[in-house]
């Protein structure tokens, strides 16, 4: 059985007091790393506080973002070593704004996954259709597509290390939710897709996450499903309490 995880994604919101207090509240609250992987993905600003403040804890922080160099002349920009210097442990790569603000583009994604595993840190590699591509049948070709391609390079290992997280975009902070057995298809095809482009040994091990809309009320029915192991979620994250609560689920899940 694959343990769940449960990703918070903060993306543009919180103040450095808020973020502090967020995790003080989830002191000696979090379940045990045995059952459940818990991660929070903030701000780059937040990341050495969180990390600090996390320690002890069964906690770990993520990035939303970096660079796949790990220095140069970008201004703006954080790299992969600079993230595991201060002990992240995750980063999350391609998501659909990023791909959509950001132009960030399948190769970028896949450079930044290699660079990911050369630092040692973990992705949660995105991928996800437009309501378009959904409308047209195109879900699968379009997942598939990503993540093959965010791979790309990949040992067997790291892939089977990675993370996936399906979030069909039209779901994204919509408060539509796509149904759970939608949702656990989906999974399913994109882990067929990583069965073809390594094997089925690495398709049973890696986890994806679904991702859009997941709140306390729906998340148990999703990660009831077979082939979901874990949520990464947006706004539901931002409340401490709302978080424990699918912490909770997945520890049990
Ligand atoms: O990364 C998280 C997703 O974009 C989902 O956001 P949401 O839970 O607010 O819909």
């Amino acid at each position: 059985m694959r343990k769940p995880i449960i990703a918070g994604n903060w993306k543009m919101y919180k103040k450095l007091s808020e973020a502090s207090q967020f995790v003080e509240a989830l002191k000696n609250k979090v379940p045990s790393a045995e059952k459940v992987d818990a991660v929070i993905c903030a701000p780059s600003i937040f990341l050495t506080s969180l990390v600090e403040a996390a320690k002890g804890t069964d906690l770990a922080i993520g990035a939303q973002n970096m660079h796949f160099e790990v220095e140069g002349a970008y201004t703006g920009e954080v790299s992969p070593s600079q993230l595991s210097d201060i002990d992240v442990q995750y980063v999350v790569l391609g998501h659909s704004e990023r791909r959509e603000y950001f132009n960030e583009t399948d190769e970028a994604v896949n450079k930044k996954a290699i660079a990911a595993f050369e630092n040692g840190l973990t992705p949660i590699i995105c991928c996800g259709e437009t309501l378009e591509e959904r409308e047209a049948g195109q879900t699968v070709a379009k997942v598939s597509s990503q993540i093959t391609a965010a791979i790309k390079g990949l040992t067997p290992e790291q892939v089977a290390t990675s993370v996936i997280a399906y979030e069909p975009i039209w779901a994204i902070g919509t408060g539509k939710t796509a149904t759970a057995a939608d949702a656990n298809e989906t999974c399913g095809e994109i882990r067929s897709a990583i069965a073809q482009a390594v094997n089925e040994e690495v398709a049973q091990a890696v986890r994806i996450q679904y991702g859009g809309s997941v709140k306390p009320a729906n998340v148990v029915e999703l990660l009831s499903m077979e082939q979901i192991d874990g949520a990464l979620v947006g706004g539901a994250s931002l409340d401490a309490e709302s978080y424990l609560q699918l912490l909770e689920a997945g520890a049990n899940a």
